[in-house]
């Protein structure tokens, strides 16, 4: 049984939940154990997981948040710069899943963070230990 820490950005409560959810019953479906981090936004999702990785203690992470689009183009610094530092820290051997979602309005954030509809978080946690099964397959 492995422990794989969940990095939320709770910038939509309300939101967070329903993608937490998702992530939590997959990972207790695969038969692991999750703890749960949060920072304020998505921007501190690539840092938090940098951080949390020196402890040791957790085999993989998902980072969960939502992005909503607004006025400025803050919303593609936000939703690139995120995704990009994830990414960053996977091709350094990170087992991370992405569940943080970019999108236009409150509507399609919940049709997606709903763990009965799109299930984001759900599929960012199978996403995570997926590479995490990887790495153990091909080594660290
Ligand atoms: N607008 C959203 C943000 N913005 C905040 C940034 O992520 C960051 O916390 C701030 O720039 C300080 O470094 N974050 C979200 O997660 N979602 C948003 O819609
Ligand atoms: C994605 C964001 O950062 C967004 O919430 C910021 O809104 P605005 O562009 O109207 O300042």
């Amino acid at each position: 049984m492995a422990t794989i820490l969940l990095t939320e950005a709770r910038f939509y409560p309300h939101l967070n939940e329903m993608l937490l959810a998702g992530a939590r019953a997959a990972i207790e479906k695969a038969g692991h154990k999750h703890e749960t981090l949060t920072v304020p936004g998505a921007l501190e999702l690539p840092g938090a997981i940098a951080l949390a990785a020196r402890s040791g203690r957790f085999c993989a992470f998902v980072a969960l948040g939502v992005v909503i689009r607004g006025e400025t183009y803050h919303f593609e610094v936000v939703s690139s710069e995120s995704a990009r530092g994830l990414l960053d820290l996977t091709l350094q051997g990170f087992a991370i899943g992405n569940g943080i979602l970019t999108v236009e309005d409150e509507a399609q954030a919940i049709v997606r963070a709903d763990p009965g509809q799109g299930d984001k978080g759900g599929d960012a946690a199978r996403a995570a230990l997926a590479l995490y099964e990887l790495r153990e397959q091909y080594g660290p």
